[in-house]
């Protein structure tokens, strides 16, 4: 069963607290309630399922967790700080922190507190019980600390150990003043740095007489860069000198010599946060260690924090640049598997000193912020590493012999990301405590992992940058070892007691396969026959040889060491296909998982996908409704406005009508119509008048041929009657003619007639039509003729009447030579001719010369020349010319004005 670790800020503490089976009862029950009374005590227990709790006594009993016979458990040191002069006249001390004993821890909830809250209900106890390796009370120096905690890690660094030390706990608890110190209480870090040194005393190596490939040890270095991280690094301690300088206020002297510390002491202002004492006297610095003959050393240093989930290296650049946006830094993973920070900045050092200043100055890269628990607050997890080259300068390689490295890491305190007030300290509160979160979870799954009775956990050292860049000493790289620190103040008694149960269960975890434990392993593996391997793992065949003496590999002879690759071949192999397996059903569930999320997301989308289209349909109709009402309204409008407007023009044209009723006499009958009608009727009419008028030509031309011949007939007749002899004859022959073209004239003048009364009938009905005014026109032009035609005809006449009165003189003479002898002439007319004709002798000369009976026809065809001029005129006039005056003056306009509507079309 995995263990729900709780927050180390930890809420709610109620719910945690009842599920998680860390706590044991101790305490008889209570009764009154109805669910089973908690006891009043908690003790730890490694016992998650339910076994009892393990114990140094226990531990090497227990057959299921063998790995506790042979490798040593993780060192928890608990370090209670004292309370501020401040926090007591707060009333902060309410004894709820109490020191049982050396190991054992007892916390009292404060009658504020949560957890007394939840006690109070039953749902928890008020009083906790844990274990360490080792508690320190507020009373403990600097020096005793160190003394008991880092001294040895020192040492097995020298040895060639890797190690770990780490800080956790609440914020303000004294975690960096545990690491750092405070001016005189100088720190674990500087101490360790002091004891390092002073034990490698005339054992350092320079770094430019290192080989290039020898520095690729530490990192990827070229001799070039090399010298670029000498000057580096002497512009950080230059740096840091006139840093230093400046605060105190007096002269910093340091002896960087390879002796170690001079005699010259350092000294700051106490006050000041960022420095501290190494005073020889402040320091107890041991004797040197038993270091391995010939070997010669190199010191490294690194600095670089974790804020917001993000690497920056504090050694990047001189802190007297001007502020730029960091770097971020990466992590990547070395050829066995171990994360490390790429890119990081490593710079050698040849003395404690030299350390000391390049973490000062890092310090100043740092992120720290006031909070309303501590002024100076780290927000960041900062680790500082110290590597140790060891060299053997005779060697032909030149490289580095081994690589041991010293990491102390500065956890950021846990915090309640509700009571920050800035935005900026919330998101980092909730980063730290993410962070301690999944570095509590990746315990708590090693730790669960170490029982091999139980199904292997995951760790999730990926879930974080914390636990990645940590990963290796959890994982057989090195060993580990953390410092609890708590502030016993009662307001923040809640925090505190998540933070020691986090603790509590690093207290039960116990070290991963060193590197001198993997080669007991490979022996072990020579020591067991390969047929015999199947199916048992790895871990189970180190246990059992776990006696089996560590030793050396490289003492074994060739033979052996074939022996060894073989068989280790074969355990690769094995793994291989174990991990293929396990990757394979890690893939497997993956992907079922990925795709039962796939479907209930195409779900969700779905069913969202149809909810936005019902409302996109709901808003279109509701759209589509909304113009059509507005385009109903506005055609309505149109068409009222067209209806309003139809309704003046039909009363103007009302108005209109009645006002050309009145004026019968003026108004044409085109004017009285409509507008529209007449148009129509003038449309039907015109084509018919067309044909009309083209009659009326071809009647016209064929008169004027007729005339033409008649003249032409004249002409002949007035020849014939200049002959003499004949006139007789000719007269009457003329007359004849001239009777036959009256008639055919008068045929003519009524065709005319009827011609004009249909003409005038067209031309009213298109009096203002062009066509009707070409017509017109036209006609007029034909009158003229005509007018000349009759102009002519009338000179005709009346040379024709000459003629006759030329002819009746002649006649005269022939009658008065008719009464002379008649052998002297012949009568030229006969008297039954004269009778015939109604005349006689005794008329007078005027009117005896007009034979009677043709006397109206000459009188009807030439007029008497003493007639009024507008008699004459009349007489004059054709039928045609009469139907022109009659016609001449046209209707005339309207004097009723027309509406301008009408006006224009008309
Ligand atoms: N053992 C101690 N003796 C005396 N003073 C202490 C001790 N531990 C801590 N202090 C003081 O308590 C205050 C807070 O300590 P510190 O800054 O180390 O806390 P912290 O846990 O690092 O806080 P944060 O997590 O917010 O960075 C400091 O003023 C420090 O000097």
């Amino acid at each position: 069963m995995a263990l729900p670790l709780s927050s180390p800020c930890g809420y709610p503490f109620e719910e945690e607290e009842e599920e998680l089976p860390v706590f044991e009862s101790t305490v008889a029950e209570n009764g009154g309630l109805s669910r089973p009374r908690l006891p009043e005590i908690s003790v730890i227990s490694p016992g998650l399922d339910g076994q009892p709790p393990l114990t140094s006594q226990n531990v090497a009993a227990k057959p299921g967790d063998r790995d506790d016979r042979n490798s040593e458990k993780v060192k928890v040191f608990l370090r209670i700080r004292p309370l501020t002069d401040s926090e007591r006249e707060k009333g902060e001390e309410q004894g709820c922190v109490m020191v049982q004993d050396e190991e054992t821890l007892l916390l009292k909830a404060p009658q504020e507190s949560q957890n007394m809250r939840a006690a109070e209900r039953g749902v928890s106890q008020s009083i906790h019980k844990f274990s360490f390796s080792k508690i320190f009370g507020p009373e403990t120096t600097q020096q005793q600390f160190y003394e008991d905690t880092m001294k040895k890690m020192v040492t097995d660094v020298l040895k060639g150990e890797n190690r770990l030390l780490y800080t956790y706990g609440v914020t303000n608890s004294g975690k960096t003043y545990t690491i750092q110190g405070s001016g005189r209480e100088t720190g674990l870090l500087p101490r360790a740095l002091v004891s390092l040194f002073r034990k490698l005393q005339g054992r350092l190596y320079g770094a430019l007489d290192l080989k290039p490939v020898m520095c690729q040890d530490v990192r990827q270095l070229s001799s070039s860069e090399i010298k670029m991280e000498e000057i580096h690094r002497d512009s950080l301690l230059k740096e840091d000198g006139n840093l230093s300088s400046r605060r105190a206020g007096t002269t910093t002297v340091w002896d960087s010599g390879i002796g170690g510390l001079s005699t010259t002491s350092f000294t700051t202002q106490p006050e000041d946060a960022n420095t501290v004492c190494l005073e020889p006297d402040s320091l107890s610095l041991s004797g040197g260690v038993d270091l391995e003959e010939g070997v010669q050393f190199s010191i490294w240093v690194s600095f670089y924090e974790i804020y917001n989930e993000f690497l920056y290296d504090l050694l990047e650049a001189s802190p007297s640049q001007q502020p730029r946006k960091r770097a971020t830094l990466r992590l990547s993973d070395d050829k066995q598997g171990n994360p490390y920070v790429k890119d990081l900045t490593w710079i050698q050092v040849r003395s404690a000193e030299e350390a000391w200043r390049i973490l000062k100055a890092g310090r100043r890269s740092q992120s720290f912020a006031s909070t309303h628990l501590n002024l100076n607050s780290s927000r960041s997890h900062s680790v500082f590493s110290v590597r140790v080259l060891h060299v053997r300068p005779e060697a032909a390689s030149g490289q580095a012999m081994h690589i041991s490295e010293l990491t102390v890491c500065d956890l950021a305190g846990s915090e309640r990301c509700k009571e920050q007030r800035n935005g900026e300290r919330m998101k980092e509160a909730n980063n730290i405590n993410t962070s301690l979160l999944t570095l509590g979870r990746c315990i708590a799954a090693l730790r669960h992992n170490q029982n091999k009775l139980r199904p292997p956990q995951v760790v999730p050292f990926r879930d974080s940058k914390l636990t990645r860049v940590l990963q290796g000493f959890f994982c057989g790289r090195g060993t580990s070892c953390m410092v609890v620190n708590i502030n016993p103040c009662a307001s923040i008694y809640d925090e505190t007691l998540q933070a020691l149960k986090f603790s509590a269960i690093a207290t039960q975890l116990v070290h991963g396969p060193s590197t001198k434990t993997r080669v007991a392993y490979i022996l072990s593996l020579l020591c067991e026959p390969a047929a015999n391997r199947d199916g048992s793992t790895v871990m189970e065949e180190e246990e059992e040889e776990s006696d089996v003496e560590d030793g050396d590999i490289t003492l074994l002879n060739m033979e052996t060491l074939l022996q060894v690759i073989d068989v280790l071949k074969r355990e690769v192999r094995r793994q291989r296909v174990e991990k293929e397996v396990l990757e394979a059903n890690v893939r497997e569930e993956v992907v079922s998982e990925v795709m039962v999320v796939m479907s209930d997301m195409r779900k969700g989308f779905n069913e969202s996908l149809e909810a936005e289209r019902a409302i996109m349909e709901e808003r279109c109709e509701d759209r589509i409704a909304n113009l059509q009402k507005h385009l109903k309204m506005f055609y309505s409008q149109q068409l009222q406005e067209r209806d309003e407007e139809i309704k003046e023009l039909s009363t103007a044209l009302e108005q209109e009508k009645r006002k050309h009723e009145s004026v019968p006499s003026t108004a044409s009958p085109v004017d009285s119509e409509g507008p529209r009608r007449s148009h129509r009727l003038m449309s039907q009419a015109e084509p018919r008048l067309h044909a009309e008028l083209d009659q009326c030509r071809a009647e016209l031309d064929q008169c004027r041929s007729q005339l033409f011949t008649k003249t032409q007939e004249l002409t002949k007749l007035k020849m014939q009657l200049e002959v003499p002899g004949s006139a007789g004859a000719i007269t009457s022959a003329a007359d004849r003619k001239l009777q036959e073209g009256q008639r055919n004239l008068q045929k003519l003048r009524l065709d005319l007639q009827r011609l004009g009364t249909d003409l005038q009938s067209g031309e009213r009905a298109c009096c203002r039509n062009t066509g009707g005014e070409r017509l017109r026109h036209t006609l007029t032009a034909a009158d003229e003729t005509l007018a000349k035609q009759n102009q002519i005809l009338m000179e005709l006449q009346n040379n024709l009447t000459l003629v006759k009165a030329d002819l009746r003189r002649k006649a005269e003479t022939l009658a008065g030579c008719a009464q002379l002898p008649p052998t002297s002439f012949a009568a030229p007319t006969t008297p039954g001719s004269c009778k015939k004709r109604g005349g006689t002798a005794t008329t007078p000369a005027g009117s005896e010369n007009h034979p009677p009976q043709k006397r109206p026809f000459f009188q009807s065809l030439f007029p008497p020349r003493k007639y009024n001029t507008r008699v004459a005129e009349e007489a004059c006039m054709t039928p045609y010319t009469r139907i022109l005056r009659s016609r001449q003056p046209s209707p005339p306009p309207s004097p009723v004005p027309t509406p301008r509507s009408l006006r224009g079309k008309y």
